[in-house]
């Protein structure tokens, strides 16, 4: 009960979304015509900035996909390539993560790339989706997240695939697979990630009511590992990093690998069947109408 209601207070928008949608997936309602034209960022710059210290070896990568760092089809197709040409750079050893957007980590997946889109596209998508994560958590350098802001859902999916997770001490950031509050299932590489991370009893919990944590209570549960004040986010990443880095990379990589392979290996060997499980549930029309009253509702809160 305790749970729930803080819950609740945390996250009233989202709570308000499941009082008006029924459950059982039995949602009826009109999608509101503004979301189709939904503000796009259609902008060339780079989504991605990667500042490399050849002294150090180590890379920080910038998340700036403004406005709130959303995982669009585009921005993990850039990411992904960044994060390869940096695997295969042996004089880089160590990536910390980073948003370049004020208040927001990463908003997690970009909703519109999973609204009213062609099952083709969907597919495509999600390809991605699977693509970022495997190269995350297979990685062979050492990757910390300096979590500099709120980190929902596909957030929370690419903190959790780092090795060590430093969130900036605000209470207003919150952090968590909140993919029930929107309708939606997280999948089971997404469970497992979370599994792996702060344990079954937690992530049971956390999964089926769709949570969201503050920094102190992710700390609490383990989901971070260290909080610190938000300027001091960036010294303290690197600190660690030079920690992580004194371990010689060889066992530190079987390890890591010991400790990952199974989840790994089990998405390799479904990837085709997860992404029509995926394409035929995100297009379902119940689906559909969750998605759109969601986004309807994001932006109402503005106004
Ligand atoms: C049987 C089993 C089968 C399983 C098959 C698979 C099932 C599907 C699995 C899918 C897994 C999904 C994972 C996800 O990641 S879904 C995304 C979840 N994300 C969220 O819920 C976050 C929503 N956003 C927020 O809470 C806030 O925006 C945030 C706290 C991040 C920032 O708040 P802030 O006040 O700073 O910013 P705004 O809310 O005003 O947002 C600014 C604009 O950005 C738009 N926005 C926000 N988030 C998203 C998003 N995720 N995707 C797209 N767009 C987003 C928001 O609408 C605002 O837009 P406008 O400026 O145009 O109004």
């Amino acid at each position: 009960m305790a749970l729930r209601g803080a819950f609740r207070t945390r996250c009233g928008l989202l709570s308000l979304l499941s009082q008006r949608l029924p459950h059982g997936n039995h949602v009826r309602g009109c999608v509101s015509p503004f979301l189709s034209t939904h503000r796009r960022n259609n902008s060339t710059a780079p989504k991605i900035k990667v500042d490399f210290d050849q002294t150090a070896g180590v890379s920080i990568m910038t998340l700036q996909n403004p406005p709130v760092n959303s995982l669009s089809l585009d921005f993990l197709t850039e990411f992904c390539s960044a994060l390869e040409k940096l695997e295969m750079d042996k004089s880089c050893r160590g990536v910390i993560l980073t948003s370049g957007q004020p208040k927001v980590f990463s908003a997690g997946l970009d909703i519109m790339e999973m609204y009213g889109k062609s099952p083709e596209r969907c597919g495509e998508f999600w390809r991605a989706v699977q693509e970022m994560w495997l190269k995350l958590y297979s990685s062979n350098m050492v990757i910390i997240a300096a979590i500099n802001g709120s980190s929902p859902a596909g957030g929370c999916l690419m903190s959790m695939t780092c090795d060590y997770r430093i969130m900036a001490d605000n209470p207003r950031y919150s952090i968590g697979l909140n993919e029930t509050q929107l309708g939606i299932v997280a999948p089971f590489w997404f469970k497992e990630t979370m599994v792996n991370t702060v344990g079954h009893r937690t992530t049971e919990i956390a999964l089926q009511l769709g949570q969201l944590y503050s920094p102190t209570e992710a700390l609490d549960i383990g989901l971070v590992d260290k909080l610190v004040p938000e300027d001091q986010i960036i010294t303290t990443a690197t600190q660690t990093m030079t920690k992580w880095l004194a371990v010689p990379d060889h066992a530190r990589q079987i390890t890591k690998s010991m400790m990952r392979k199974p989840t790994i290996d089990k998405l390799m060997s479904k990837r085709e069947p997860d992404i029509q499980n995926f394409v035929s549930f995100i297009t379902k029309d119940p689906i559909q109408k969750s998605l759109g009253l969601y986004l309807a509702m994001l932006k109402k809160r503005k106004s």
